[in-house]
């Protein structure tokens, strides 16, 4: 029989998660589409990083499982075709940008053009001699997204990569996002700012260790009666404890 590949880049099913003892995911369920722009939002504290972290395979699960690309969540084959970029920016810091990303691709054996396209799709070109410890925060950001995009992943997991960048910066990233879903890679994108949410093609809504719901913007829109995002998901909050 011929192997078909599933829609769906990631499914997460029945996922049960302890930290120190603490019930940190409960039973969270849910698929990725392939291609798709998934923002994973809630509060601070809710389990998003978690989450990330049970996709990518370096979080110890209590019961349930992950699925990516239709492996077990962490297993080899994937190492090089999931991308994850945590909220700390990880670069050397005595290292060019250039070199930075160098390093990372030769772990993947790309060429100097996949290098240089991959510091090009972060709007980096122009610092590409800098050393780490000459950029921002918002650069050292994106050189860290630089260093997982050269790897050319099927699924890039992005933890809160806008946090403390300007609005324009924002605005440009986003923008990158949606060039490389056009591509075809799966992007997971954890936020807590609401007004993000508009970028993506389906939102995983969490609070408190719980999915509350898998949509999109405007199914959000039409079953809270609510225009703007930040209320919407304040409404469906309400919903929930009412029904409780
Ligand atoms: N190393 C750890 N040991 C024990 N508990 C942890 C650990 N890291 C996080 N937690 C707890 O797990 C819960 C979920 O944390 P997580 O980092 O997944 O949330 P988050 O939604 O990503 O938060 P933020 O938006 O602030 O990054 C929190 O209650 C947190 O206190």
């Amino acid at each position: 029989m011929a192997h078909t590949e599933s829609t769906d880049a990631v499914v997460i099913d029945g996922l049960d998660v302890r930290r120190s003892n603490k019930q940190v995911l409960h039973s969270v369920s849910a698929r990725v589409g392939r291609g798709s722009i998934t923002g994973l939002l809630g509060p601070s504290g809710c389990g998003k990083s978690t989450l990330m972290r049970s996709i990518v395979g370096t979080q110890i699960v209590q019961s349930g499982s992950v699925t990516v690309l239709d492996l077990p969540a962490g297993s080899a084959p994937l190492r090089s075709r999931v991308g994850y970029v945590t909220q700390a920016p990880s670069i050397y810091s005595d290292l060019t940008v250039r070199d930075n990303v160098s390093y990372f691709g030769a772990l993947y054996k790309k060429s100097k053009a996949g290098i240089a396209a991959a510091i090009d799709a972060v709007g980096m070109t122009d610092h590409a001699n800098h050393r780490g410890d000459a950029l921002s925060g918002g650069q050292r950001t994106r050189v860290s997204l630089a260093c997982a995009l050269v790897a050319e992943p099927e699924v890039l997991v992005l933890d809160e990569p806008t946090v403390g960048l300007d609005p324009v910066l924002r605005v440009d990233l986003w923008e990158r996002f949606a060039a490389l879903a056009a591509a075809g890679t799966t992007l997971i994108v954890s936020s807590h700012v609401m007004d993000e949410a508009d970028h993506c093609s389906a939102l995983l809504l969490m609070r408190e260790g719980r999915l509350l719901a898998d949509l999109s913007p405007d199914e959000l829109r039409t079953r809270t009666g609510e225009t703007s995002l930040e209320k919407a998901f304040l409404a469906l909050i309400r919903d929930e404890e009412s029904a409780a």
